[in-house]
């Protein structure tokens, strides 16, 4: 199978989320209309000056061609024939000098009105970018659960929405006023024309509209192509930012994976290209005749005009204005219809935007919900299954577990046992398939979910490393004190971070990247660019984020020591002893003396606990949890002589 094969697989993988086909021509023209208007607004939402400038410039810009060809013909007649001129106003018969100040003036409004409307079509642009991209990364941040950023047909649907929200407003604006100047200009023009001739005028006009058509065809050929490479799209980013990020900057060398990872770049963009090269092909091969079929009017129209001037029909003055009038209109006429392929095409991208912004909640919100309460008692997990695809294999099978008010509560198991998936449940990033969390008997999902999420906090095991300051990175578990230097302290202290805090260039705010500095601290002096931190010490970041959030009632740390050395993880589970007193913890380790003095220790495996107690009681049973516990202990013991293990 070929590379274009694939393309057209994962086009059908995107399944009925594809944009839909065979929509009435009619409704798509009154819904794209809407749209394009909608789009519009956005325009004067955000920059209401820089638009009604525009439609001056552009009103004034439309009228100028039909105008510099009256006045060239009125100029001609007058030289040629003096006062005798037909059509030419009075005055100007008198003074032909007002005419050529007249082209003059329009040659340099014309001149002007370009640089004007560029300017102004910036200021739209940019007011028009902030809006809409801010109003996309709002509802993509709003969306409570994971499961939408886990499905690559949204992920190829936000791509292009954010593609159409940086580009669609400029263009569609843009183009929206290019339509209004075509339609006045071959309106004014063609108004030239019929004065010597009506009969060319229909032809004009008729030779132009094939072109529409065609036009508006490929469009809709193009919108289909680009989502169908969407994937590959997707792909051949992943492959260039995995060759510039400095995390994989080792293991590429190491391993020699350059090579690879830059064929398959490049097989990615070769696809591209080759789905590109055919619809340019088409494109191309489906206006050539339509430009012969312009040129023949244009030039048949021609001949006729000279032989009518030589029979003394016309003026030297109607054949330069039908020369002038019958580019122009074509030129009008072949703008107007790339405009309106230009609002056709990316209002098919801001389809994508429309949805996006349209993406209902993937956890089903209660009719009215309760506002969180402080627990009080107990976090119950009643009989919950959970799998992540309605096909994929059950992950949880029936997990039913008790976290105590100020209880703590150690989960292990092998990999892939399900200890993160229970983690995300428990901050309802998911919803069990089957099976209830309660919260002091209430089921999680009755509750409002922003208002859970602040009585909980965590460290996860794959953690983000932010690249902001030190500051940022602890006080974004409670951004509300991000200027509070005592509360972020005081989250550093008890994590243990202060101590690698106060090694750093500029503290609290030493910027935490290598890629990015922090401005207000080093000014001009680009050399300090910040610095980023071990694999360790950005744990201990992360443990001082889940500590910022006060009145927490549940605090989750997902292997919060494997990065972190002996006397480190020594520190944690002291920590850990603390945090005890005052909240519910649930801690997942795989390093088993860190979870001894849990109160519980609950064993998973297969999806299933498989056994549960305290340490003494689960060592006391052998089971699954002493069968690991004494395979790491011996890690720990001098190996045994062989001699000394056989007579012993
Ligand atoms: N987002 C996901 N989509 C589909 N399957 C997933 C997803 N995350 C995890 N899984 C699958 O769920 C199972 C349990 O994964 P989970 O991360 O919960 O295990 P774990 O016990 O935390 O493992 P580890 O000890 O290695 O961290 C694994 O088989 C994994 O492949």
């Amino acid at each position: 199978m070929t590379d274009d094969d694939g393309a057209g697989r994962d086009a059908v993988s995107g399944g009925d989320t594809r944009p839909r086909r065979g929509h009435r021509a009619l409704t798509a023209i009154g819904s794209g209309t809407v749209r394009a208007f909608r789009v519009a607004a956005l325009g004067a939402q955000a920059a209401p000056g820089a638009l009604a400038v525009l439609v001056l410039v552009t009103l004034t810009d439309a009228l100028l061609p039909a105008g510099g060809v009256l006045a060239t013909k009125w100029l001609l007649d007058v030289l040629q024939l003096g006062s005798d001129a037909p059509g030419v106003p009075q005055p100007l018969r008198d003074r032909p000098v007002l005419i050529v100040v007249g082209l003059a003036v329009m040659t340099l409004a014309g001149a002007l009105m370009s640089h004007v409307s560029q300017y102004v079509n910036g200021r739209i642009r940019r007011a028009v970018t902030l809006l809409v991209t801010s109003r996309l990364f709002t509802t993509v941040t709003r969306l409570s659960g994971l499961r939408h950023f886990e499905d690559p047909a949204f992920r190829d649907r936000l791509r292009m929405a954010q593609t159409s929200a940086s580009d669609a407003p400029d263009e569609v604006i843009d183009s929206l006023f290019g339509t209004v100047r075509g339609v006045i200009t071959i309106a004014s023009t063609l108004g030239v024309l019929v004065m010597i001739s009506p009969v060319v005028a229909v032809l004009v006009v008729v030779a132009a509209m094939p072109g529409l058509i065609v036009q508006l065809v490929l469009n809709r050929e193009r919108a289909d192509v680009l989502w169908r490479i969407s994937p590959r799209s997707r792909r051949l980013a992943f492959y260039q930012d995995l060759m510039m990020h400095p995390v994989a900057a080792a293991e590429v060398r190491i391993f020699g994976a350059g090579r690879f990872l830059t064929g398959r770049m490049n097989r990615e963009l070769r696809a591209i290209n080759a789905a590109e090269e055919r619809l340019d092909r088409k494109t191309f091969l489906a206006h050539a005749p339509l430009m012969v079929a312009g040129a023949v009017v244009s030039g048949g129209g021609l001949v006729w005009v000279v032989l009518g001037a030589l029979r003394g029909d016309f003026t030297a003055g109607d054949v330069t204005a039908f020369v002038g009038a019958t580019g122009g209109v074509q030129g009008a006429a072949a703008g107007l219809v790339m405009c309106l392929a230009r609002i056709h095409s990316t209002l098919l991208l801001v389809a994508h935007y429309d949805d996006v912004l349209a993406t209902p909640q993937d956890l089903i919100a209660p009719a009215a919900p309760v506002p969180a309460r402080p627990l009080e008692h107990e976090i119950r997990l009643e009989d919950v299954w959970f799998r992540y695809t309605d096909d994929g294999p059950w992950v949880l099978r029936g997990v039913s577990m008790t976290i105590p008010v100020r209880g703590s509560v150690a989960v292990v198991g092998l990999n892939g046992a399900g200890k993160s998936t229970l983690v995300k449940l428990l901050m309802r990033m998911y919803d069990p398939s089957r099976g209830a969390i309660l919260w002091d008997d209430t089921d999680i999902r009755g509750y409002d979910v922003d208002g859970l999420r602040s009585r909980v906090s965590a460290v996860f095991q794959d953690f983000v490393q932010y690249e902001l300051s030190a500051r940022e990175n602890i006080a974004l578990g409670a951004l509300e004190h991000l200027d509070d230097d005592a509360r972020v302290h005081a989250a550093a202290r008890a994590a243990g971070a202060d101590r690698i805090v106060a090694g750093l260039q500029h503290g609290y705010d030493t910027m935490l990247s290598r890629a990015f500095w922090n401005d207000d601290e080093v000014g001009d002096d680009t050399t300090s660019v910040g610095t980023t931190l071990s694999g360790g010490q950005w744990q201990r970041l992360a443990l001082a984020r889940s500590l910022m959030r006060s009145g927490r009632d549940l605090l989750v740390l997902d292997e919060p020591t494997s990065g972190l050395d002996p006397q480190a993880e020594n520190e944690v589970r002291d920590l850990l002893g603390t945090l005890r007193t005052g909240t519910a913890t649930l801690l997942v380790s795989h390093r088993l003396g860190a979870v001894r003095d849990a109160q519980q220790i609950v064993v998973l495996a297969g999806g299933v606990v498989a056994e549960q107690g305290t340490h003494d009681e689960l060592m006391r049973a052998g089971g699954e949890y002493a069968r690991l516990f004494t395979l790491q202990a011996t890690g720990y013991q001098d190996p045994v002589p062989a001699g000394e293990g056989v007579s012993a």
